[in-house]
């Protein structure tokens, strides 16, 4: 399997190398370069497999060539146990109301869905940097979730340091401890005073000019801007649809999206020949995506901080990844209007096939934070779920976008809500438990840096700890 760039102005890469590398040289994503495709039969054949084994099956492709089938299939099973998820299906599927499901992405360690494929993540950079005796430093940015999920899935990696940069009191108490109380010599959390997207902002810059690290450590990516993490997601779209009769049966998807990671690999999914009958795009009220598909006008509006915080996100990386195939994979045509859509006091819209061709793909409902926690609230009431805010967005954007009832509509449940302590308060539930491997985290010690969203300031940070021996 090759890679290539969205901007069309990059080497081909192989898998190893793309893990290895963010952004590609001329500021583009890494997307394969041809997708595995599958029958239904074969598609159908996978029925009666464990997560696992269905993990090998769709990500084996990707990585074919780089990774051995066998070190591979003793990362899964690695991975997706019940010791490390708390569920022993892995990625169960609730039922809600009839034909409505929740897909519960929460079991593992840090309870979102980032831990899919950041405790993957990690194993395989071990693999990968343990065959060519290198260290890496990783840095990447989160609105909450992803910081924690990717210490977790790499804080024992040998050949790294970590660096996570969070919006300074932006994250919630239980996503900020889950990140600052993991204890190694190898982990920095970094509370920039700015907002998401000035640290991914940061997160990009510093992977275009790696200068800072004096050319002898790599910057390793853990957002979804890295490849294996968009590849390790696809997987839960195929295991849900196979337990609710697919792929005879299509399905219907609603996303919670900030980053559009997630739902990208929903996309992929259907690309690779799962049925899928509906993607709906959900965001908070920071909706440029909804915006754009509604009104076909791109404008970065400034962040909202909101009881969803992890979807606190204006500028939407993988955008970019299906931008691409809009404009039918002409690199540079997209590295023009990527050039347009990074001046961001100007809108920009898609030509009007270019914006057909989204909303045959997609749907899109934006959800301010009263509907949440109504939505919460509707739920609770109906079934005695209790809904993460994140989640609550994509069911109320799955009930009133769902355009066919006798289509199972899944809901990816992104986080537990336990994370959500605002939310929780706000809708008057009871807070849940954290559950055993975290009942201690109000007490233990926190350790992290607060710095001003100042790129030299942060880079002088990470080449100062980095090189600290
Ligand atoms: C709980 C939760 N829901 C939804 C999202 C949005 O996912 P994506 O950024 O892949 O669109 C995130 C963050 O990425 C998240 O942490
Ligand atoms: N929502 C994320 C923000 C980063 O998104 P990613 O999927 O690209 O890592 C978070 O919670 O950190």
């Amino acid at each position: 399997m090759k890679y290539i760039s969205t901007r069309g102005n990059a080497p081909e890469l192989a898998f190893d190398d793309v893990l290895l590398t963010g952004l590609a040289a001329d500021g583009g994503l890494y997307v394969p370069k041809e997708v595995p495709q599958y029958s239904l039969e074969e598609i159908e054949s996978w029925r009666d497999l464990s997560y696992t084994e269905l993990a090998h099956k769709v990500i084996y492709p990707f990585v074919e060539g780089c990774v051995d089938s066998d070190a591979l299939k003793g990362m899964l099973e690695a991975v997706y146990n019940n010791d490390n998820f708390g569920h022993k299906a892995i990625a169960p599927v609730q039922q809600i109301d009839h034909n409505e499901y929740v897909l519960e992405l929460f079991h593992g360690p840090t309870l979102a869905f980032k831990d899919f494929a950041l405790q993957l993540l990690g194993r395989l950079l071990d693999y990968v940097l343990e065959k060519r005796q290198e260290k890496v430093v990783i840095m990447g940015a989160t609105s909450g979730d992803t910081g924690s999920a990717a210490i977790e899935g790499t804080k024992a990696c040998k050949n790294v340091d970590i660096f996570i940069l969070h919006p300074n009191g932006k994250v919630s108490e239980v996503q900020r401890r889950q990140m600052t109380t993991v204890t190694g010599d190898n982990i920095f959390n970094i509370a920039i005073e700015g907002n998401f997207d000035q640290a991914q902002d940061m997160v990009k810059a510093s992977f275009g000019d790696q200068s800072f690290l004096r050319g002898e450590r790599k910057l390793v990516a853990v957002n979804s801007i890295n490849w294996a993490r968009i590849m390790a997601q696809i997987v839960y779209y195929f295991y849900s649809s196979l337990n609710l009769g697919g792929p005879l049966r299509p399905m219907a998807y609603s996303v919670p999206t900030g980053n559009f990671g997630d739902i990208f690999a929903g996309y992929m999914a259907k690309k690779m020949g799962l049925p899928i009958e509906q993607l709906i795009i959900a965001t908070n009220e920071n909706d440029v995506l909804h915006r754009l598909m509604a009104n076909n006008l791109y404008k970065v509006e400034s962040l909202k901080h909101t009881i969803t915080p992890s979807m606190d996100i204006a500028v939407s990386s993988n955008f970019e990844r299906l931008l691409f195939d809009l404009y039918d994979r002409d690199g540079l045509a997209l590295a023009d209007l990527m050039n347009k859509m990074a001046d961001r006091s100007q809108p920009v819209e898609l030509s009007e096939e270019n914006l057909g061709k989204a909303r045959d793909l997609f749907d899109s409902y934006a959800v301010d934070q009263d509907t949440t926690v109504a939505t919460m609230k509707e739920v609770f009431a109906e079934t005695g779920y209790l809904l993460d805010p994140h989640t609550a967005i994509g069911v109320k954007a799955a009930r009133v976008c769902r355009r066919n009832p006798r289509i199972p509509m899944i809901t990816l449940g992104t986080a537990h809500p336990v994370k959500f302590e605002d939310a929780v308060n706000r809708g008057g539930f009871d807070m849940p438990k954290l559950p055993h491997h975290l009942a201690d985290l109000m007490e233990r010690e926190e350790r992290l840096a607060i710095l001003p969203a100042d790129l030299k300031t942060v880079q002088d940070f990470i080449a100062k700890n980095t090189f600290k021996d």
